[in-house]
C-alpha cells in the first residue's frame, strides 16, 4: 500500500499541494482527478522523489520510501521521456536494463509488452516515427518493462483512441490483479468512473474527496431519485415536494426529501407496476462538479 500523509509543496508563494493525504491500496486501480493546475503532477512527482516536498511523508507498505524502493516503481511522467531516435524494442530493453533487469529477461519482457500494447508492427521503428497514440503506448510500455511493484502514471490515457484505452486498461488491470497499487491521473472522467476501484479528487492543491468509487457515489447520492413504471409516469411532475429533473414517458428522475419520495413510490405501486425505484447515484462527472467549486 502506498500512503501519502500531509504532503505539502509551495513554489514561491504559490501553495501547489496543501496537506495531501490518501492511500493507494495494493491491487486497487486508483484514479487521481482534478482540474488543470489542481496539483496532480506535483503530487506524483513528490511520490517519485523527482521533487522534494516541504512537509509530509510517502510510505510504501508502512516504511518510508527510499531510492531503492522507488526503483521498483513504474512511472510515466507528464513530460514524456523516450529517446526519439531509438527503436521501440531497443529502447524498452535499454530502460529495463537501467533498472537492473537481466538482458534476456529485458528482451522477453519488451517483446511481451510490445505485443500486449499492439505495437508489434512498430517494434523496430524509431520512436519519432510513431504516431502520437503509438508513442503513448510505447511510453506506457517503458513504465512497465521492469515489472514494477507500484505504478504511478500521469495521464496514461491522453491521446489514446477508445480501442487503445481498452488495451491499456487491460494491461493495468493485470498489474492490479497481481496486487500492485496503481495510481493514475486522468481528465477522462468516464474512463476513471468505469475502471477505477478508488478515486481521489484534488482541487486547489487539497483533497476534496477520496474513497471507493461506489462509496463516493453513495455518499453523494443526496436527494435525487429515479422511478421507472409500466405506464406513464407524467403524474410525478405534479406530486407534492417533488422537482422533476428528467422525464421520459415511463421513466422519471426527481429531487425530493425521503418522505415525498416514499409518497411517490406509494402512488406508483397503487397505479402501475414499478420496474425500478431508488436513489439515483450521481456519476463521477456530477460528483466532480459538486466538489470542485
Ligand atoms: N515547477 C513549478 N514552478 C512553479 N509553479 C509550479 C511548478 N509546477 C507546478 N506549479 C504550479 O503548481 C500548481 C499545481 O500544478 P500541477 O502541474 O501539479 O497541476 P495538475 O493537477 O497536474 O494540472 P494539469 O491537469 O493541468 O496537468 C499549479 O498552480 C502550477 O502552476
Amino acid at each position: 500500500m502506498l500512503q501519502l500523509d500531509g504532503i505539502t509543496k509551495s513554489f514561491g508563494d504559490r501553495l501547489a499541494v496543501d496537506d495531501v493525504s490518501f492511500t493507494v491500496g495494493g491491487g486497487r486501480l486508483t484514479g487521481f482527478v482534478g482540474g488543470n493546475g489542481a496539483g496532480k503532477t506535483t503530487t506524483m512527482r513528490i511520490i517519485l522523489g523527482v521533487l522534494g516536498s516541504d512537509a509530509g511523508t510517502v510510505n510504501l507498505n508502512g516504511a518510508p520510501l527510499d531510492a531503492a524502493g522507488r526503483r521498483r516503481f513504474g512511472y510515466m511522467p507528464e513530460e514524456r521521456g523516450l529517446y526519439p531516435k531509438m527503436r521501440v524494442h531497443e529502447q524498452l530493453v535499454y530502460l529495463a536494463r537501467l533498472r537492473g533487469v537481466r538482458a534476456a529477461d529485458a528482451a522477453a519482457r519488451a517483446d511481451e509488452l510490445i505485443d500486449r500494447l499492439e505495437l508489434t508492427e512498430r517494434r523496430n521503428d524509431p520512436v519519432e516515427k510513431l504516431s502520437l497514440g503509438n508513442q503513448q503506448r510505447a511510453q506506457i510500455a517503458a513504465a512497465l518493462v521492469h515489472d514494477p511493484d507500484v505504478l504511478v502514471l500521469d495521464e496514461p490515457f491522453s491521446g489514446l483512441d477508445p480501442m487503445a484505452v481498452e488495451t491499456v486498461l487491460g494491461v493495468l488491470s493485470e498489474f492490479a490483479a497481481r496486487g500492485v497499487p496503481v495510481l493514475f491521473s486522468s481528465h477522462q472522467l468516464d474512463v476513471v468512473e468505469r475502471l477505477c476501484d478508488d478515486i481521489v479528487v484534488i482541487g486547489g492543491g487539497r483533497i476534496l474527496a477520496a474513497g471507493s468509487r461506489d462509496d463516493l457515489r453513495e455518499r453523494n447520492a443526496g436527494s435525487r431519485w429515479e422511478l421507472t413504471v409500466d405506464g406513464d409516469a407524467g403524474w410525478v411532475r405534479t406530486a407534492t415536494g417533488v422537482q422533476v429533473i428528467e422525464f421520459d414517458g415511463d421513466h422519471v428522475v426527481f429531487d425530493a426529501d425521503p418522505a415525498s419520495a416514499q409518497a411517490v413510490l406509494q402512488r406508483a405501486t397503487s397505479t402501475d407496476s414499478v420496474q425500478r425505484f431508488g436513489r439515483r447515484r450521481p456519476t463521477l462527472t456530477e460528483i466532480f462538479r459538486e466538489v470542485v467549486q
